[in-house]
């Protein structure tokens, strides 16, 4: 396999130097974080149908290979979702090797994997770095809702552009992202959050571009599912602010990695965790100052806003001695639900269906908080 594959290099991107020094045993650091997705390159082309095949079948065999030891190291820090590592596979072919995925959010994860390498393959790493570092500068996200707590009294807003979700279907036919965008920002939303999923929530990068060109202030939140560097520069170089890091798919190993290039570049990142587990492994990585606490299971798919305050009531105080903000996100729909948070420890909360469903989202605001947010 090594002849036809060729050297160990070859099939890895470059590491960095995190990766290089990481813990993880090496079969899985050579094809950790980011590689984990990507095609494994080959020397030369088949010469015979035969051979074909055989590459094929050795290519496949290879896949599998790292998808175990990739979801092996997953499982060790208790990630039940798993990577199948064969982007350019059909989802019929990974369903036969893996049988059909558990839940909604390993569905959007093998998706997303297929999506990553055709984007890698239309806009190449290198060209994105270097766009990526053309890009007008970020605006300060972590510094906008900070404030905006400050001159409100009530958590910060960061008002999300949601067009649909996997839960709830289409949740506005009448959607234009810069028209809403402006209205929340009218109405004293702190931040942004754009949704750019496609497949699932109907969002696109495009939509994040449009806002971002139309000159929008407040700070954006790319609210992508990240499971390669290449989206975090791709966010980046279309003018995001933040992008969102999910703690149920990325190993520790992949958050600081992550959480690296987020800071060379600027980016804000927002940590999400929807337990216990998630939240003592984000608490003992360094350099994370947002953790969002989603109240939604992103694999039952449900809302139980207890969970910001079952979670907070034993991490709090850690969370307040390293000066770090918490975002509650999801399924709040009025004044009340704000005050149960906000009495958890909540600075901001992230909101999309109870504003987005409104006629006016940007009025629907006062209505969210029981006052109106001051700029
Ligand atoms: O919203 C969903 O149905 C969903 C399903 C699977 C994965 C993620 C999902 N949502 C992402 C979010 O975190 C929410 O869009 C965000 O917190 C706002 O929630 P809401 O105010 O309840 O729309």
């Amino acid at each position: 396999m090594e002849a036809l594959l060729g050297s160990p290099k070859l099939r890895a991107s470059p590491l960095s130097p995190a990766a290089a020094r990481s813990p993880l045993p090496s079969r899985v650091r050579a094809i950790a974080p980011a590689a984990a997705s990507r095609p494994r390159p080959l020397r030369s082309g088949p010469k015979s149908t035969v051979q074909a095949l055989a590459r094929d079948e050795m290519l496949n065999a290879a896949a599998l290979e790292d998808a175990k030891a990739v979801n092996d190291a997953a499982a060790s820090q208790g990630i039940r979702i798993r990577r199948h590592c064969r982007p350019t596979a059909s989802m019929k072919e990974v369903e036969e090797e893996m049988g059909a995925p558990r839940n909604i959010l390993e569905k959007i994860i093998w998706d997303k994997e297929i999506e990553v390498a055709q984007g890698l393959a239309r806009n190449p790493l290198k060209e994105v770095i270097e766009s990526a570092g053309k890009a007008p500068p970020t605006r300060d996200f972590y510094g906008a809702l900070a404030a905006a707590y400050k001159r409100n009294g009530v958590p910060a807003l960061i008002a999300e552009v949601k067009k649909a979700s996997p839960s709830r279907g289409v949740l506005r036919e009448n959607f234009d992202p810069v028209e809403i965008a402006r209205a929340y920002e009218k109405h004293g939303a702190a931040c942004l959050s754009i949704l750019t999923d496609e497949k699932y929530f109907q969002g696109s990068f495009e939509n994040l571009q449009k806002v971002r060109k139309a000159e929008v202030k407040c700070p954006l939140l790319c609210k992508e599912f990240v499971i390669d560097e290449w989206q975090i520069y791709y966010a980046r170089s279309i003018g995001a602010d933040a992008v969102l890091l999910i703690a149920a798919v990325l190993t520790d190993h992949d958050l600081k990695y992550f959480l690296q290039i987020c800071n060379k570049l600027g980016l804000t990142a927002l940590v999400e965790v929807h337990d216990e587990r998630e939240m003592e492994r984000v608490l003992k990585i360094d350099g994370v100052q947002l953790i969002g606490i989603n109240n939604r299971s992103l694999e039952t798919f449900i809302v139980d806003t207890s969970n910001t305050k079952t979670l907070l009531e034993k991490h709090g105080d850690a969370i307040r001695e390293k000066g770090i903000l918490v975002v509650g996100e999801s399924g709040l729909f009025n004044p009340d639900d704000v005050a149960y948070v906000q009495n958890a420890g909540v600075s901001a909360v992230l909101v999309g269906e109870s504003l987005v469903k409104q006629e006016d989202p940007g009025r629907a605001i006062a209505g969210l908080f029981g006052k109106e947010l001051l700029h």
